[in-house]
Formats: C-alpha cells, sequence, structure tokens
C-alpha cells in the first residue's frame, strides 16, 4: 500500500511539472513573438496589420502606418503583377514602402499566407527585396516591401513594353 502512495505522489509531481514546463515554454515562445513583430488593430477595416521588427521600423507609429495604408488609391500604383497590385505608401520625404495588394483567397490559403511572410520576415539578404510587414483585412491582404526606387529588373533588361 505504501509502494502504492510513492508512486501516486511521483506520477502526480511528474504530471505538475509537466504542465509547467508547458506553460513557460507557451509564455517564452509568445514573448518572443512580441518582441519580434508589431500588431496593430486596424478597427476601421476589421484587420491588422503586422510589422517586422528593425530599428527603421521602430521609429514609425501605428497611427500613420494604418492612416496612410488606408488611404492608397489609383495614383499610388507603380506596377502590377500576376498575384496582385502594387503601390508607393509614402510615410514622409525620405521614407516609402511598396505595398502589394493581393487577390484574396480560401480561409486554408489566408492561413498558408500568414504563415509564409512570417517565414519571409525571417529571410535578410542584399538580394532579396526587404519584406517589412503584411495586413490581413477582410477584403485584402497586404505584403509591405522595402520600396526599390529604381523601377523594375525587367524594365532594366528589357525596356518598356509599349
Ligand atoms: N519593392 C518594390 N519597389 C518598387 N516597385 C515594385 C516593388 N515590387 C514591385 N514593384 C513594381 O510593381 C510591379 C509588379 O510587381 P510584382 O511583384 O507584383 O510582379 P512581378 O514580379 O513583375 O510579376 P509576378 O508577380 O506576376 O511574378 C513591378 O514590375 C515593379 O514595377
Amino acid at each position: 500500500m505504501g509502494n502504492v502512495r510513492v508512486i501516486a505522489f511521483y506520477i502526480t509531481i511528474c504530471c505538475i511539472a509537466f504542465i509547467i514546463s508547458k506553460i513557460v515554454v507557451s509564455v517564452l515562445l509568445y514573448r518572443r513573438w512580441k518582441r519580434k513583430n508589431m500588431v496593430y488593430s486596424d478597427g476601421f477595416s476589421g484587420g491588422k496589420i503586422v510589422m517586422f521588427r528593425s530599428p527603421f521600423i521602430q521609429s514609425l507609429t501605428s497611427d500613420v502606418l494604418l492612416k496612410k495604408t488606408l488611404k492608397l488609391s489609383n495614383k499610388d500604383i507603380v506596377g502590377s503583377g500576376g498575384f496582385g497590385t502594387v503601390y508607393r505608401l509614402m510615410i514622409n520625404e525620405s521614407t516609402a514602402f511598396a505595398v502589394k495588394r493581393l487577390h484574396r483567397g480560401t480561409a486554408e490559403m489566408e492561413r498558408g499566407f500568414e504563415r509564409e511572410v512570417e517565414a519571409m520576415g525571417d529571410i535578410k539578404h542584399r538580394n532579396i527585396v526587404t519584406l517589412h510587414g503584411y495586413c490581413t483585412a477582410p477584403q485584402y491582404n497586404l505584403l509591405i516591401y522595402e520600396f526599390m526606387p529604381n523601377g523594375s529588373l525587367d524594365t532594366f533588361l528589357h525596356g518598356m513594353n509599349l
């Protein structure tokens, strides 16, 4: 009988230790995620903007970014590709982003979109345009890139298609 009590005691301790370790890991992962991303809720369109933290992004306020993103119009268009339209988002005289507005897909595609952009946010390479963040709203998805002021490589190599 004594043995059974001891075993029950050890099993209980193990279970409690397991649960506590799970909670600690979850809290640490959540804190790491929060440190990496700045999430702005966009009450107006019912969506959210996630900006990956960097010294450059740090200086932006959520208000400025949200207001300017919502104000994008046809006059800001710089090009379009197979997946959507690209706009120039001017923050101030010296700062601009390229915002790609994507066509909406199914719920599974939306989840895939978020997973993929989180992964792309970790890629830093001088030959790959930096993804600074993304926005998901009921009517659209946006990808927020570093703005390349010298136009597309295709136009540079082959000229304008007239
Ligand atoms: N980061 C950027 N900075 C400045 N302009 C951009 C940027 N990204 C895209 N553009 C402009 O928008 C156009 C369309 O770009 P997009 O990435 O949507 O399509 P693509 O790469 O040309 O083709 P596809 O998406 O069909 O493969 C480009 O040709 C370019 O003129």
